[in-house]
């Protein structure tokens, strides 16, 4: 991101900030508004804010609208400008101009996020992980979203019909879900072997993982095909009314001797943050541009020699990364890179003061 202007975004009233570095760090108190200026990135990024409805209104109390707008590298030589603006209207979203997304692969900015509950991607519902493993998935395989849109239109119709109590109609979504199922399974344990060795080779650095393995669990038994395993399952599916097997239970766990991996916070952010770069790493190899992250107070739950292995593998990265940090002067802190680093410190929702390092 080269320059971020955020107009009446929760306590950030009026901001414009040139955040042209490889690192830039945002310090302030609790409240001040650092969170916000990540939420304005992301909102550019994915036309959505990552934060719950527990944060309320992102609009400013007592205005009418947000604004964000930012340049982003990319290889235009003034870089390309993100706008997102939501008011009573609605909401526009846009790059150069043109409504976003793109089409096709011109996407000149992709962020990963590390927020304050990282861990529930390996602790919560499945949901979560196989999310994460297709949203990864699509970027060097942009196929994935229509075969995952027709299988849900599959899954919904043979649901119906498992209702209703199988019959002839059953038998022709059995064979769209079972080829659906293989073609869908096959793009994903082509991504997941590469991310899975990415994965190993990161995790060497930090010696709580020793042993540890990254496994995938396709949604049904190994040793059975998928037609195989719906002709398997098909008495509990028709008594409870759904499907029970197939590419829409898939996940990923962390294991070690074959049972899930019981980690602190602090391990399991570390965790997160391996396995976004390992997939940034995929991504990488691949062909495709580094992403920007938005680190939002990394420092949490960190000792000092964890925090400084962490950062030995972020820092080293291509991309930029939006840091926050908790401090009540513009210190920026352990995570800087030197002469590469900008600092800007906020109080109230406002900068009140911006250096380089
Ligand atoms: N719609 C809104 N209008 C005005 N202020 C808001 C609105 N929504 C949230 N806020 C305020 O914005 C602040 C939240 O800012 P933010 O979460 O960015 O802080 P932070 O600097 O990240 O703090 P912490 O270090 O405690 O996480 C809170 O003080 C909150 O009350």
């Amino acid at each position: 991101m080269r320059t971020l202007r955020v107009v009446h975004l929760r306590r950030c009233r009026e901001v414009a900030l040139e955040t042209a570095a490889p690192v830039v760090v945002i310090t302030g108190g609790n409240g001040a508004g650092k969170t916000t200026l990540l939420e304005a990135v992301y909102l550019l990024a994915r036309g959505r804010s990552f934060r719950g409805r527990k944060a309320g209104p992102m609009t400013t109390r007592g205005e009418r609208g947000t604004l964000v707008e930012g340049r982003c590298e990319a290889d235009a030589p003034n870089g390309r400008l993100l706008r997102y603006r939501r008011d009573h209207h609605g909401r526009e979203h846009s790059l150069d101009g043109l409504p976003w997304p793109p089409a096709g692969d011109d996407r000149p900015l992709r962020i990963k996020l590390i927020g304050e509950n990282a861990q529930s991607l390996l602790e919560g519902d499945p949901t979560l992980r196989r999310t994460f493993l297709d949203w990864n998935l699509f970027h060097v395989e942009p196929r994935l979203g229509a075969l995952r849109r027709e299988l849900s239109r599959v899954q919904q119709q043979r649901n119906a019909a498992l209702r209703r109590g199988g019959g002839r109609e059953l038998a022709v979504w059995d064979r769209g879900l079972s080829e659906l199922g293989e073609r869908i399974d096959g793009q994903r344990q082509v991504f997941f072997a590469h991310w899975r060795t990415r994965f190993h080779e990161l995790a060497a650095t930090f010696p709580f993982l020793d042993g540890a393995d990254l496994v995938f669990a396709r949604g049904w038994p190994a040793q059975q095909s998928l037609a195989e395993a719906i002709t398997t399952a098909r008495r509990a599916e028709l008594s409870r009314g759904h499907t029970l097997i197939g590419p829409g239970r898939a996940e990923f766990q962390l294991v070690r001797d074959g049972a899930r991996l019981a980690l602190s916070r602090g391990q399991a952010k570390v965790v997160v943050c391996l396995l976004q770069l390992a997939a940034e790493q995929v991504h990488r190899d691949q062909g495709l541009a580094p992403a920007l992250w938005l680190l939002d107070d990394i420092e949490a739950e960190l000792d000092t020699h964890t925090l400084e292995r962490l950062w030995g593998l972020l820092g080293q990265r291509d991309g930029q990364c939006i840091l926050s940090r908790v401090a009540t002067s513009p210190d920026p802190g352990p995570c800087t890179r030197p002469n590469a680093t900008r600092v800007f410190h906020v109080e109230h929702g406002a900068v009140t003061s911006s250096a380089g390092h």
